[in-house]
């Protein structure tokens, strides 16, 4: 399902944020991500979903290049967008909306999903913020706003989640709701987090960037063994 081959990527001006990172990802896999603050943990999740795209090597997703060339083609960025969703570490950059309910409608509004309605109400409930509809999101606590970037993303029941520290802000019970729900969902999903006392209910396969490069792929309880790995990894 996703490809990286030889993939490397640099802000404009700055040097490479990582390099030489190759990884494959079969359908339904759950990968934990983890690495040092600055590491690249972000840009790797925002390059998957095709937000940035790599300055050396390839991304394939389901085969075909992901290229600047191909984000602009309408056709390719709808279905991209209908299956892959991202949420962002700071919830703020993803709300946009005047109320709740249209920002968690907005993607399937959008996308013209016939049960739009049903959905929004169902992932508001879910995530215990449907008392919240009608309010602003700006309004919204730092934990609520959490609740509602995940609504906003998860509403879309995408087939590839890219989850940027999505623990971060949830309170046990929510996050004890999205631990058992990834569980359970057929979902490719990548989770990005610090907390190893997590990690192990986000996945099985731990990718740990480290030194601008990957420095492991594999057995999380590998990564989680090796202390030399967390180390230069600055996760112990
Ligand atoms: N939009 C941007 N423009 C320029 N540089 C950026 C941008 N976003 C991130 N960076 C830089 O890229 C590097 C990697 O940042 P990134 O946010 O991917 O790391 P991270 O592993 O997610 O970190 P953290 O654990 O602190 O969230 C950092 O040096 C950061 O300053």
């Amino acid at each position: 399902m996703i490809e990286l081959e030889q993939a490397a990527f640099g802000w404009p001006e700055a040097a490479p944020v990582w390099a030489e990172v190759s990884l494959r990802v079969q359908p339904g896999e759950k990968l934990v991500l983890l690495g040092a603050n600055g590491g690249g943990k972000s840009t790797l999740l925002q390059l998957l979903g095709a937000l940035v795209f790599p300055t050396a090597g390839r991304y394939r997703y389901d085969g075909e290049a992901v290229t600047p060339a191909r984000a602009r083609r309408t056709d390719w960025a709808r279905r991209f967008r209908r299956e892959v969703g991202l949420l962002f570490q700071h919830p703020e950059a993803m709300l946009f909306n005047p109320t709740v309910r249209d920002e968690i409608g907005y993607g399937p509004r959008r996308l013209g999903l016939p049960d739009a309605e049903r959905r929004i109400g169902e992932w508001a409930a879910r995530l215990r913020i449907d008392h919240l509809l009608d309010k602003p999101p700006f309004l919204l606590s730092g934990g609520e706003k959490q609740r509602l970037a995940l609504a906003c993303v998860l509403v879309m029941e995408p087939r590839l989640l890219l989850l940027d520290e999505p623990l971060a802000h949830l309170d046990p019970r929510t996050a004890g709701f999205l631990l058992d729900w990834l569980a359970q969902s057929p979902a490719t999903v990548i989770t990005s987090t610090h907390q190893l006392a997590s990690a192990p209910r986000l996945g099985a396969r731990a990718l740990v960037l480290a030194g601008g490069g990957l420095a492991h792929d594999g057995p999380l309880a590998a990564a989680l063994a090796d202390t030399a790995l967390l180390a230069r990894a600055e996760l112990a």
